[in-house]
């Protein structure tokens, strides 16, 4: 073993046998990363490099092994001692997966020593939960989230040490009302394993709670929300889970689970909707009037068809080809970086993300002002018409059906929301609009489409407006003005739905506004590159240094 001085503490480089053959193993504290390199590999092969950071590091174990020599016969020799690493290996299409190496030597202090290292090493990753509060949705998606949990991912947090305390859901608000009644300020984070439907529950429950404990009335709309630090983790087990894809790139529970284990966080933008100020809901992904509020309408009488009811009302929805009538209004989003039809994505580590961190703060200072940049004065723009979609999403809303989503170039994290007008057009516009959901084609490059990145907007159904019960504030002092100048016109005289991140909405007449970052995920983003190879395995490791 050779621990050569400088750097705070040394690094440990050690004879270690890795199968049959000695590997020279070492782990670096300053730079928190184990590798190990077969100091004389055999002729022809390639000499491997690996490398694990401690980040990705899941566990080490004492691990007991029978030496067997090459020829199969077992060896007289000492009794080896050995451990196991386990550690985070990149798969395909940003898929993690849980591997393992494991080291023996015949000296026990050695094994040991390592051991201690390792586990040290871990002990300084304080990003990392060590209690979690798990809710079930035994009935999500293809009813496997019990089973989901119990074969996939309870044996990971078990690995990692992670205690927990596991709900079953018997009812649907069961996790939401749950999260008002525990002490959830002694859980490192809160695990939902469900669908979208099941996150938004825990999210109400979460954020609706930190609210209560901080004196906030969640009916003023004005409020500055208090920020959530207790982060949700998402096992998907529900029909579309677009919340996971758009922050993880993949649906797959044992990804999410290791992302919760290494202790990723990623923030998330929250938009909250008021009607009369009375709070209705928040939205973290889709809120869509039209178009998705009508599949989900029609798609809620077919839960019994598993996920593939969406697709069956979607297409009934389509054939049935209704518009709707009525007045947005909203007030565009100035000092963001990006823009809607940027090329670039937000992906780990977001510049434009970080770049708004401090815009929570800046709202609380702003609190009050009569006159601050967040109430907009005259910068709010109203647009009337007929509409087949209006889509508000905070995020891209990438799914399995749709891997860029709704606005591609939408942000986790930079306290806007990408507003997507469809205006009326014939049913094979919208058909090559929703195609373009699902290749690479601009899906705004269209002249009935436009999109905005946005702070706030409120909507009114002309329906509403003529019965004038719609949103009475700014938008409707504007609308008056519209309403004079244009005729009546015939249009669809039902009112659709506003879908919620898959939940309805109990009003069509609603405000809207983001909230920079409000709560945080057991996530990073989804990462750029990280495709087919493993990037800190085997040799592809060796040009990166
Ligand atoms: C020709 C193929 C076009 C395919 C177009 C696919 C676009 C899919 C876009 C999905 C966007 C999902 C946004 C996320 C919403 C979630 O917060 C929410 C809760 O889970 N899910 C839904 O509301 C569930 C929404 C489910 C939407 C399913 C839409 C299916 C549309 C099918 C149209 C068929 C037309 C065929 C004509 C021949
Ligand atoms: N035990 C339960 N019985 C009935 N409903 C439940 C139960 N637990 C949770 N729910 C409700 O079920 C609804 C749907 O669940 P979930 O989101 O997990 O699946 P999904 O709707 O199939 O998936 P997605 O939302 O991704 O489309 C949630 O809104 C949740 O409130
Ligand atoms: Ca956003």
């Amino acid at each position: 073993m050779e621990q050569p001085a400088g750097g705070r503490r040394p690094r440990l480089v050690s004879s270690l046998a890795l199968g049959q053959r000695a590997w020279e193993v070492t782990l670096e504290w300053e730079r928190g990363l184990l590798s190990w390199r077969d100091p004389q590999p055999p002729r022809g092969r390639h000499g491997g490099n690996c490398f694990v950071p401690a980040s990705e590091i899941i566990a080490v174990e004492e691990t007991e092994i029978e030496k067997q020599c090459s020829s199969g016969k077992w060896q007289k020799m000492a009794k080896p001692h050995a451990f196991t690493v386990y550690y985070v290996k990149r798969a395909q299409k940003h898929r993690w997966q849980c591997n393992e190496v494991t080291f023996w030597c015949v000296d026990e202090q050695l094994c040991n020593q390592w051991i201690q290292a390792l586990k040290e090493l871990l002990e300084l990753q304080k990003s990392r939960p060590k209690q979690l509060l798990v809710y079930i949705n035994p009935y999500g998606g293809k009813q496997q989230g019990k089973r989901i949990y119990e074969q996939k991912v309870a044996p990971l947090f078990s690995l990692a040490s992670i205690s927990t305390d596991v709900v079953i859901t018997e009812h649907a608000n069961h996790a939401k009302d749950n999260l008002f009644e525990v002490n959830i300020y002694k859980y490192d984070g809160i695990v939902c394993v469900g669908g979208d439907g099941m996150f938004s529950e825990v999210m109400h429950g979460l954020i609706g709670r930190i609210q209560k404990d901080s004196g906030i009335d969640q009916n003023n709309p004005k409020a500055p929300l208090v920020q959530c630090n207790i982060r949700i983790g998402i096992i998907p087990a529900g029909s579309t889970d677009c919340v996971c894809y758009a922050t993880v790139g993949v649906t797959d529970p044992v990804t999410s689970a290791l992302h919760i284990i290494v202790g990723d966080s990623q923030p998330l933008d929250v938009s909250s909707i008021h009607h009369n100020n009375t709070f209705l809901k928040y939205s973290v992904s889709l809120l869509g009037y039209g178009f998705y509020g009508d599949i989900l309408k029609d798609s809620e009488k077919k839960r019994w068809m598993g996920t593939i009811r969406y697709d069956f009302s979607g297409f009934k929805t389509f054939l049935s080809h209704h518009y709707y009538e009525g007045t947005v209004s909203f007030l565009p989003a100035k000092h963001t970086l990006g823009s809607p039809r940027d090329k670039k994505r937000c992906r780990t580590g977001c510049y434009i993300c970080r770049q708004s961190k401090q815009q929570p703060e800046e709202q609380q200072k702003n609190y009050g002002l009569e006159h601050n940049e967040d109430e907009g004065g005259d910068d709010w723009r109203v647009i009337k018409g007929k509409f087949l979609a209006i889509n508000a999403v905070n995020m891209s809303c990438a799914c399995p059906r749709s891997p860029k989503g709704l606005s591609p170039a939408a942000h986790l994290a930079d306290g806007s929301i990408d507003l997507i007008l469809v205006r009326k057009c014939s049913r094979f516009n919208f058909l090559r609009y929703l195609v373009r959901h699902t290749n690479q084609d601009d899906q705004f490059d269209f002249t009935f489409v436009e999109v905005y990145r946005i702070k706030k907007f409120q909507f009114t159904s002309k329906h509403l407006e003529d019965s004038d019960s719609g949103v009475k504030d700014v938008g409707k002092k504007r609308f008056g003005q519209f309403c004079r100048d244009h005729p009546a016109c015939c249009c669809n005289l039902s009112n659709s739905i506003w879908n919620c991140d898959g939940e309805t909405l109990d009003s069509s007449a609603i405000e809207v506004r983001v909230h920079c970052q409000l709560m945080k995920l057991f996530a990073r983003g989804i990462e750029e590159n990280s495709n087919d190879e493993a990037i800190y395995n085997q040799s592809t490791v060796e040009q990166l240094l």
